[in-house]
């Protein structure tokens, strides 16, 4: 379903396990940080309102979304977190460039995950324009980092 059809704060309140005394590390990159601040906003809300504890979140920051592969993996092969979120926005530009970005991060992201055996979650907005990336970083859309932090705490339930 595409995200103008649903907000993305809006989930299913069933198989949420108790994350109390669960690790998370927040991987964030600084491009579009207007976006990606409210992204991590977003993620810590929800995180906190299901239960886990500010001293068990832990932040990284990495120059783009290019970058939060090998953020995650840094984070992933930790061995007391539990899961990463990695958050991040790739707007389009003139170029292909925003082409390889996004598909180097959505499979990087995807191998970490595999490889470390743990939740990797891909909070990465890839709108084409700046309004679509704000309607779904809090805006009409919901917040994407919600919906990351929620994806995070329900693999921990799997
Ligand atoms: N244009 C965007 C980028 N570009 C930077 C890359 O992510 C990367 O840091 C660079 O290619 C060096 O490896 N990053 C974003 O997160 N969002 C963009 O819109
Ligand atoms: C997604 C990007 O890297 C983007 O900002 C690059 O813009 P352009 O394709 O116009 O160089």
């Amino acid at each position: 379903m595409a995200t103008q059809l649903k907000n993305l704060c809006e989930y299913s309140s069933g198989n949420i396990p108790d994350i109390s005394d669960k690790k998370f590390a927040v991987v964030v990159s600084e491009w579009n940080e207007d976006v990606t601040e409210a992204l991590y906003e977003g993620a810590i809300s929800t995180l906190l309102k299901h239960g886990a504890k500010k001293e068990n979140i832990f932040r990284k920051d990495v120059p783009g979304s290019f970058e939060l592969s090998l953020g995650a993996q840094w984070t992933a092969e930790i061995e007391e977190i539990d899961a990463v979120i990695c958050l991040g926005c790739v707007i389009q530009g003139e170029t292909k460039h925003f082409d390889f970005i996004c598909d180097a991060v959505a499979h990087g992201i995807t191998n970490v995950s595999l490889k470390y055996n743990k939740p990797v979650i891909f909070g990465v907005l890839t709108p084409n324009t700046q309004q679509q990336a704000l309607d779904r970083a809090g805006g009409k859309h919901g917040n994407k980092g919600d919906e990351a932090a929620i994806t995070a705490i329900k693999m921990l339930g799997f």
